[in-house]
């Protein structure tokens, strides 16, 4: 019996693609791709934002306790709600700055003829990239670029020297297509854990060392273990 979902997801609509053109080689070809590009980029990067995330709330709980206050009163099932929250949304974006999910993967190339980056030739065709991680932690262009200082997306906004250095979804034409989605996803999970939950690092793990240094750059960041205690409120 065919089974018919009343609210689609995005499967729904790679698979009707390939039922309905499934003798075309050349279109499955660029199906593969699409449907490759959605999964990875979509769950990939969501995935280690959120351990990330609640890695830095582990070592900091003064920043999840910031939070579970401002999260009282509210609906936290409301991504509107959530989006205006000052202190989650400059936690979000502080471990976003200093642990970027896409650390360094960028797809511009120069043109044919090169180009001159800060008075440095680079010959044509060319993959240029302006990693992210390094870029997160420029004394150029924060105040104390290695402490995790939520406030200074906010209410300190002077430990912001150069904003152009914030990018974790790209900037320009190749940008994310799914920024408000991971987004709205991040907050809405984190509300829904913060609110139930304490969070620390479970026995042994040492403030969380391995999650750093074993961190990989494949395409997506795949950070070293975090193993993590919720504790019910
Ligand atoms: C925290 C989560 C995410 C992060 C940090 C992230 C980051 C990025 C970055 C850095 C790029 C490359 C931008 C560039 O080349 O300039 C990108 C591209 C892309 N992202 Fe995301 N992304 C996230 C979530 C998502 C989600 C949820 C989806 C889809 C549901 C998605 C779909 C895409 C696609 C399709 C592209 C390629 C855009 C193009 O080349 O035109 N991303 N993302």
């Amino acid at each position: 019996m065919k089974k018919v979902l009343s609210d689609r997801d995005i499967a729904s609509w790679f698979i009707e693609d390939y039922e309905k053109h499934r003798s075309d080689p050349t279109r499955a070809r660029w199906l593969s791709g699409d449907t490759a590009t959605l999964v990875v980029a979509g769950s990939d990067t969501t995935a280690p934002s959120l351990t990330l995330l609640f890695y830095f709330l582990a070592r900091y709980p003064d920043h999840a306790e910031k939070i579970h206050e401002e999260l009282q009163e509210i609906n936290i099932e409301d991504p509107a709600l959530l989006s205006t929250l000052s202190h989650l949304n400059g936690t979000i974006n502080e471990a976003m700055r200093l642990l970027p999910a896409v650390l360094t993967f960028s797809s511009r190339v120069t043109p044919p003829e090169g180009l001159v980056i800060c008075g440095i030739f680079i010959p044509g065709n060319t993959k240029v990239c302006a990693p992210r991680y390094t870029i997160g932690r420029l004394e150029t262009a924060y105040v104390n670029p290695h402490d995790f200082i939520p406030e200074r997306w906010y209410s300190r906004p002077e430990l912001i020297k150069d904003k152009r250095a914030f990018a974790p979804f790209g900037i320009g034409r190749t940008s994310c297509v799914g920024r408000h989605l991971a987004l709205a996803q991040i907050r809405l999970l984190a509300a829904a854990l913060v609110s139930r939950y304490r969070v620390r690092f479970a026995p042994g793990e040492n403030w969380g060392e391995a999650v750093e240094r074993d961190m990989r750059d494949q395409l997506t960041a795949q950070p070293g273990p975090c193993r993590l205690v919720f504790e019910r409120r």
